[in-house]
C-alpha cells in the first residue's frame, strides 16, 4: 500500500479544514501583531544610532550586543510561536504564547503587548504537563484554562488545534492527533527537535532538577537521545541560575561519529550550535594525547568467534571486571604506591636569587616532599597528582622564602628547571598506557588496594583474548581504555582543556549509555560539575553487556549529585515507526526481553513489504524503487557487515540502482539511498528501510547477540520497511 504524502507544515495550506476554528481568524490576527512587533524591535536594535552610550567603546558594545539580539529573534520570525496558554491567576484570565525564542514586547506593554514566553522556561514547561494547576512565583494559585497548538510556517497561520479546553469538557484528544501529523513527517538528514510535541513524560524527564545526574531508561524510540539534546537546550535558560551551562563548556558522547554528526545537527534548531559532540572513545584518547591510537574490541570477536563457551565466560566476566567501579581505587592505590617509591630518596635544594634580599635557599627534604606529596592524594585535585605536586611544592616556596607578589614571578621562573627534573623522576615513567598494562599484569599491583579478590585477581591476570590478534598500530582495547583513563584522570588530571588548565565541563550527555562501564561513569562525574551528568539508555537494548553495567543501580553508586542523587527516570511509549514496524519489532525482541512489550503511538502505515528467492542485488533494486514510488527519498539499505554494504552498493549499479555506501565512521549521512551496516545504523532512521540478508544464515537465530541486530535493522525505519533474502526469509520475520 504506498504511503500518501505525509502532510507537513510545508504542504499544509490555510484553506486546509483546520482553517476551520471558530478563533481562527482571531489567531490569525494575532500572529500578524507579534511579527509586525517583533520586526519593529528588530528595526530599533539594528538602528545604530540609538544604541549609543556615553562614549565611542559603549555604543559600539552596546550596537553590537543588540545585533547580535536582533539576528537571533529574526530566526524566529517566520515561526514567533507554536503553542498558548490560557490561565487564570488571581481571578484574572491572560493568554500566554509559547515560542523556541523568548520575546518581550517593550513597546507593545504589559497589557496588549505581544510577548511570547520561551518552551524552556518554568511558564513555558505549563504547555507541556497534564496538570492543571500550579503555584505561580508570586503565590496564589494558577489554573490552566485552556492548551492550543498552533501551527505557523513562513509567519502564516495554518491551523488551529485544542489540547485542553475548560469550556469544551476537559481534554480534547487534540495532543495525540498533532503528535501523530508530525510522526507521519518525513525523515531528514538529521535528528529533529521537538519543542513543539514534547509529552508529558517527556517533558518531566527533561526538566528533572538542574544539578541533579539522572539516568533516561526507554525503549527504542521513545526519544532519549532527543530528549537528552532538549535538557541540554534547557541548562541553558538562565533560569536554572547557578546551574546554568555554556554551550561550548557541554560535551555530547554519541556511540560513533555518524551518529555524532546526524544528531548534532539538531544542536542550531535549539539555539546552541556551539556544543561539542565526539564518541567516548574519540575523547578518551584525545585526552591520553594518543589521536592515533587504534581503539580495538577483542572482546566482541572473541564473543562472536570462539565457539569455546568456558573462554567466552571468561572474557565476558574479565571485561565486566575491568569496568568495575572499584578499578578507579585499584588504579589509585597502584598509583600512588607507586608515586611514593619513586620520591625515595628525592630531595630539593635550590639556590634563589632575589634583589634586595641576601642568597636564599629553598630546600626540602625527603620526609618534608612525602608530606606534601601525600597532601595531594588527600585533596583528591581535577588537575591531577602531578600539576597539583608541583603546585603545591611552588606554594611552600613562596610561603617559606617570604617574598613579595612581585618577586614570586622571578623565584618561580628560577625554581621551575630543578622542578621539572624533580617531577620527571617522580612521574615520568608513568603513562597511562603502559602504566594501565603494568597494573593489569602484576598480582602484586592489583592487590595494593585490597579491594580485590584473590579470584578476581586471578581473573584479570587471566588472557582469554590471546588467540585474536592485535592490530599492528599502536592499539587500546575499548575494555582496557577506561582504566587507562584512569590513570591519566589521577595523575594528569581530566576534565575539559582550556588552554593549559582543565576545568570541569558545564554538562555532559552520554548516549547508548548501556554500553558503557561504571568505571567510564565514575571518571566522567569527576570531570564534569557535580549532578551534571545525563546518560540515555536502554538496558534491553545492550548490544555489549560485558562492557556496560549490569544494573542502573551500578551507576547511580558513582554519580553523585547537587541538588539530589542520581535518578533514573523511564520513557514509557515509543514514537519513531508504524503500527506495522513496531509489531514486527516487538516479535524479534519478545525473544529475549521479557518486557518488550513496548507502548507505541498507534499509527497506521504500509504493510511490511518481503522480498525472497531470487537474486540478491536485484531484490533489493526492486525494494528500494517500491519504497521512493511509496513517496519516501531517505532510504536505508542495512547489511550485517560493512563488507556486504560495500559489495552490494557495486552489485546495486547493475540494476540502476544508486546507493551510497556508509561504511566507516568518516562517512556521513546526507540523505537519500544508503548502504550501511547495522553497527553504524544504530541510532540513525530514515523514512524507509531495507534489511538486506534478512535470513537465518547472516542473523544466528541461536545467538542472542545476532538477533539484537536484526531487531535494530528491521527498527530503524518511520514508515515503511522491506526485508529481503536470496533464499528464505529470517524465521521471525518471514
Ligand atoms: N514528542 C515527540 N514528538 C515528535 N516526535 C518525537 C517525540 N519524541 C520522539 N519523537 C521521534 O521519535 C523518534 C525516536 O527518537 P529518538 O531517536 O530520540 O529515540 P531513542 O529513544 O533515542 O531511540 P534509540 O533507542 O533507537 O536510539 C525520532 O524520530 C523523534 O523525532
Amino acid at each position: 500500500m504506498p504511503a500518501a504524502q505525509p502532510p507537513s507544515p510545508a504542504n499544509l495550506t490555510p484553506s486546509d479544514k483546520a482553517s476551520s476554528h471558530p478563533e481562527f481568524p482571531l489567531e490569525q490576527q494575532r500572529l500578524a501583531g507579534t511579527v509586525a512587533a517583533m520586526l519593529h524591535q528588530i528595526d530599533v536594535w539594528e538602528d545604530r544610532q540609538r544604541n549609543v552610550g556615553a562614549d565611542l567603546e559603549t555604543s559600539v558594545t552596546m550596537a553590537d550586543i543588540a545585533e547580535e539580539h536582533a539576528a537571533m529573534l529574526s530566526v524566529h520570525l517566520s515561526q514567533p510561536y507554536f503553542g498558548s496558554l490560557r490561565v487564570r491567576v488571581g481571578g484574572r484570565e491572560q493568554t500566554l504564547y509559547v515560542g523556541k525564542h523568548a520575546f518581550l514586547d517593550v513597546k507593545g506593554g504589559a497589557k496588549e503587548g505581544h510577548n511570547v514566553v520561551s518552551w524552556d522556561s518554568e511558564v513555558g514547561s505549563l504547555f507541556y504537563t497534564q496538570s492543571l494547576n500550579w503555584t505561580p512565583r508570586r503565590g496564589g494559585l494558577g489554573t490552566i484554562r485552556r492548551r492550543r497548538q498552533l501551527d505557523v510556517a513562513a509567519k502564516q497561520l495554518l491551523r488551529v488545534t485544542d489540547l485542553y479546553d475548560d469550556e469544551a469538557g476537559g481534554d480534547t484528544g487534540g495532543r495525540e492527533e498533532v503528535l501523530i501529523r508530525r510522526l507521519r513527517e518525513q525523515s531528514t538528514a538529521g535528528m529533529r527537535d521537538v519543542v513543539e510535541t514534547l509529552q508529558p513524560e517527556q517533558n518531566e524527564a527533561m526538566r528533572a532538577p538542574a544539578g541533579t545526574p539522572i539516568i533516561i531508561q526507554g525503549a527504542a524510540g521513545s526519544g532519549k537521545t532527543t530528549i537528552g539534546f532538549h535538557r541540554l537546550a534547557w541548562m541553558m535558560n538562565a533560569e536554572r541560575r547557578e546551574h546554568r551551562a555554556r554551550p561550548e563548556a557541554c560535551m555530547v558522547l554519541m556511540p560513533n561519529k555518524v551518529l555524532a554528526a546526524y544528531a548534532a545537527r539538531v544542536l542550531p534548531d535549539l539555539g546552541i550550535p556551539a556544543v561539542p559532540v565526539t564518541t567516548p572513545e574519540a575523547w578518551a584518547v584525545g585526552l591520553l594525547g594518543l589521536e592515533k591510537l587504534e581503539v580495538t574490541d577483542r572482546t566482541l570477536t572473541l564473543l562472536l568467534t570462539d565457539h569455546d563457551n568456558a573462554r567466552r565466560a571468561l572474557a565476558w566476566r574479565r571485561a565486566k571486571l575491568l569496568g568495575d567501579a572499584r578499578m578507579l581505587d585499584v588504579v589509585r592505590a597502584h598509583i600512588q604506591a607507586k608515586f611514593l617509591t619513586a620520591l625515595q630518596g628525592q630531595r630539593l635544594q635550590e639556590q634563589i636569587e632575589v634583589p634586595g634580599r641576601d642568597a636564599l635557599t629553598f630546600s626540602q627534604t625527603e620526609q618534608e616532599l612525602h608530606a606534601l606529596l601525600l597532601d595531594v592524594f588527600a585533596a583528591d585535585p581535577l588537575s591531577g597528582y602531578r600539576a597539583a605536586f608541583r603546585a603545591a611544592v611552588e606554594a611552600e616556596a613562596l610561603a617559606r622564602l617570604n617574598v613579595s607578589e612581585a618577586q614570586s614571578v622571578s623565584v618561580l621562573r628560577q625554581l621551575s628547571v630543578p622542578l621539572t627534573s624533580l617531577l620527571g623522576r617522580v612521574f615520568a615513567s608513568t603513562t597511562p598506557v603502559t602504566e594501565a598494562r603494568r597494573l593489569l599484569g602484576s598480582a602484586e599491583a592489583l592487590s595494593v588496594s585490597g579491594l580485590l579478590n584473590d579470584r578476581e585477581i586471578r581473573l584479570l591476570l587471566a588472557d582469554p583474548l590471546q588467540s585474536i590478534p592485535n592490530p599492528r598500530r599502536a592499539h587500546a582495547d575499548v575494555t582496557e581504555l577506561p582504566v587507562m583513563l584512569a590513570v591519566q584522570a589521577l595523575t594528569g588530571g581530566i576534565g575539559r582543556q582550556v588552554g593549559r588548565t582543565l576545568e570541569p565541563f558545564d554538562h555532559v550527555v552520554l548516549d547508548e549509555a548501556q554500553d558503557y562501564s561504571p568505571l567510564l561513569y565514575a571518571l566522567l562525574a569527576r570531570a564534569t560539575r557535580e549532578g551534571h551528568l545525563t546518560a540515555l539508555g536502554d538496558l534491553n537494548q545492550g548490544m555489549h553487556g560485558y562492557k556496560g553495567p549490569s544494573n542502573w543501580e551500578a551507576v547511580q553508586a558513582v554519580l553523585p549529585g547537587s541538588a539530589g542523587s542520581a535518578r533514573v527516570l523511564t520513557l514509557s511509549r515509543t514514537y519513531r515507526s508504524t503500527r506495522q514496524i513496531t509489531e514486527l519489532g516487538a516479535r524479534i525482541a519478545s525473544t529475549y526481553n521479557r518486557a518488550a512489550d513496548v507502548v507505541g503511538v498507534d499509527r497506521d502505515g504500509a504493510e511490511v513489504q518481503r522480498y525472497s528467492n531470487g537474486v540478491e542485488a536485484a531484490l533489493i533494486a526492486r525494494a528500494v524503487k517500491d519504497a521512493q514510488a511509496a513517496g519516501h527519498e531517505n532510504v536505508a539499505i542495512v547489511t550485517r557487515r560493512a563488507a556486504d554494504a560495500d559489495r552490494l552498493s557495486t552489485e546495486l549499479h547493475d540494476h540502476d540502482t544508486d546507493a551510497q555506501p556508509i561504511t566507516t565512521q568518516e562517512h556521513r549521512y546526507r540523505g537519500g539511498v544508503v548502504i550501511l551496516p547495522v553497527n553504524l545504523a544504530k541510532g540513525l532512521e530514515f523514512s524507509a528501510a531495507i534489511v538486506a540478508n534478512a535470513d537465518a544464515d547472516t542473523y544466528d537465530e541461536s545467538t542472542e547477540y545476532e538477533r539484537r541486530l536484526l531487531y535494530v535493522s528491521a527498527s530503524r525505519a518511520l514508515h515503511w520497511l522491506g526485508l529481503v533474502s536470496a533464499g528464505d526469509l529470517h524465521p521471525l520475520v518471514g
